[in-house]
C-alpha cells in the first residue's frame, strides 16, 4: 500500500503538438505540492510523429502508434532514480467525448512491469463514462497551483499547447472540488494549426517566437468567422480534439503565408479573450504555461486583449514546459490516495470523481 503522506511521484505529458515526451518529479501529498523534483524531455524523431500522426482520429489499429509512446516513456522513464509512483498520461489520438469517448494511447500495465513502479494512467475515461468531458484535467493541480503561490485573489492559468485550455481559480476556497473554486474549458485551437501550417508552407515544425506572424496582417473576415462558430458560444465545462477547427486550413488557404499565420495566431489568442467572459471574474493575473508562452507575438496578442497581467509562469518561479507532466504526477497521487481528480465545473461530470487506475508490476 502507498502510504498517504508526501510521495515522490514522475509524471509525464506526450501532448497534441506532437512534439515529445515530458516527464518530471513531483513531492506532495495530492493536495499540497512539497517540493519540484528534476524534470527531462525526450523529442519524438520525425519518424516516430508520423507513426502518431497517422493514429489521430482512429479508434482501433493504433499499436504501431502506441508502441513508439510506450518505448519512448520506458526509455525517458528509466533515466530518473526510482520513484514511489509514475503518472502517465499516454498520448491523445481521438477525443469525441459525447460520442466514441476518449483515447489515450500507450499501455501503463507495460509501462509498470519495464520500470518496475506502480503506473496511474487511464486518467480520462472514467470521467467520460460518468457524463463529463475527459479534459482538461489540470484544472485540479492549477488550484494547488494557486495556493503554492499564496495567491489571495482569482488567478487563471493559460495552457497554449497544441490545443488551449484555461483555468480560472478563486484561491479563497478549501478544495478544488467545492462549488465556485474553478471554471475550466478548452479555449479552441492554439499551436497545432499553426504549426501544421508552418510545416506544409515554410518546412519548420513552428513559427519561432511568432516571427512569421508579426510579418503578417491579421485577415479580419476569417477571424469573424472564425469567432462566430458555435463552440466560443457553448457555456463550459467543454473540451476540444486536436483537429476539431480542421476547417480553418480551408479558410486560410487564400491567405498569403505571413497574414495566415498572422491570422492563426490571432485565432488562438481571441479564442482566449472571448473565453474570458465565461470566466466569474477578471483574474488579478493570467499565468500562461506551454509553449504559446514563447511566441511573443501571441503573447502581445494576449496583452492587447485581456484586461488583466498576461505573464509566463516562469515570472512567479514555475516551469511552463513541464508544468502539464507535473500535473500528471499530481493526478497520479490523487488517484492512489483515493480523491477526485475532477468535477463537474472543470469537466462536466456528474459528480466529483477520482478518475485513472493503477497498475502494479508483478510480485509488487
Ligand atoms: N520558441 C517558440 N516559439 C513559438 N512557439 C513555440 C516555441 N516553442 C514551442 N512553441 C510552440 O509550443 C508547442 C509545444 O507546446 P507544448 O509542449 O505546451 O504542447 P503540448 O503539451 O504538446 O500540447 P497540449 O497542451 O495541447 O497537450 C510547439 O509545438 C510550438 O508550436
Ligand atoms: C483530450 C486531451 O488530451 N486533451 C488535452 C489537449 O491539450 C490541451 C487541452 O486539449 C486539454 O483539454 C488536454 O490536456 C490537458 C493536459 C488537460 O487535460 O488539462
Amino acid at each position: 500500500m502507498l502510504k498517504l503522506g508526501p510521495i515522490r511521484a514522475l509524471g509525464t505529458m506526450s501532448g497534441t503538438s506532437l512534439d515529445g515526451v515530458d516527464a518530471a518529479v513531483l513531492v506532495t501529498d495530492g493536495e499540497k505540492i512539497y517540493e519540484f523534483g528534476p524534470s527531462d524531455f525526450r523529442p519524438y524523431t520525425p519518424g516516430e510523429s508520423d507513426v502518431i500522426r497517422a493514429a489521430l482520429g482512429k479508434w482501433d489499429e493504433v499499436d504501431d502508434a502506441a508502441e513508439v509512446v510506450e518505448t519512448a516513456h520506458a526509455q525517458i522513464l528509466s533515466r530518473f532514480d526510482p520513484c514511489d509512483l509514475i503518472g502517465f498520461h499516454g498520448q491523445t489520438v481521438a477525443h469525441d467525448p459525447a460520442g466514441r469517448g476518449t483515447l489515450q494511447i500507450g499501455d501503463g500495465a507495460i509501462l509498470a512491469e519495464v520500470l518496475n513502479t506502480p503506473v496511474a494512467w487511464d486518467f480520462r475515461s472514467a470521467d467520460v463514462r460518468l457524463g463529463g468531458q475527459g479534459a482538461p484535467l489540470a484544472p485540479f493541480y492549477h488550484f494547488a497551483l494557486a495556493k503554492y503561490l499564496g495567491a489571495t485573489a482569482p488567478v487563471m492559468f493559460l495552457n497554449l499547447g497544441g490545443v488551449g485550455n484555461l483555468t480560472w481559480i478563486d484561491p479563497a476556497k478549501s478544495a478544488p472540488e467545492e462549488d465556485g473554486a474553478l471554471v475550466a474549458f478548452d479555449t479552441g485551437p492554439a499551436n497545432a494549426p499553426i504549426n501544421d501550417y508552418m510545416l506544409t508552407h515554410f518546412g519548420q515544425a513552428y513559427d519561432d517566437n511568432g516571427a512569421v506572424a508579426r510579418k503578417g496582417n491579421v485577415d479580419d473576415d476569417v477571424l469573424g468567422k472564425f469567432l462566430s462558430h458555435s463552440y466560443f458560444y457553448k457555456m463550459p465545462p467543454k473540451s476540444l480534439d486536436r483537429d476539431d477547427f480542421a476547417v480553418l486550413t480551408d479558410w486560410i488557404a487564400p491567405l498569403a503565408p505571413n497574414d495566415a499565420v498572422a491570422t492563426l495566431t490571432a485565432c488562438c489568442a481571441m479564442a482566449v479573450v472571448q473565453g474570458m467572459d465565461h470566466c466569474p471574474s477578471k483574474p488579478s493575473a493570467v499565468y500562461v504555461t506551454g509553449g504559446g508562452r514563447k511566441n511573443a507575438t501571441l503573447m502581445d496578442m494576449l496583452t492587447a486583449g485581456l484586461d488583466c497581467p498576461v505573464l509566463p509562469v516562469e515570472d512567479v518561479g514555475l516551469d511552463g514546459d513541464m508544468l502539464e507532466a507535473q500535473a500528471f504526477a499530481y493526478l497520479a497521487v490523487r488517484v492512489a490516495h483515493g480523491l477526485p481528480t475532477s468535477c463537474p465545473a472543470t469537466t462536466g461530470v456528474r459528480a466529483a470523481i477520482g478518475g485513472g487506475t493503477i497498475s502494479r508490476p508483478t510480485g509488487n
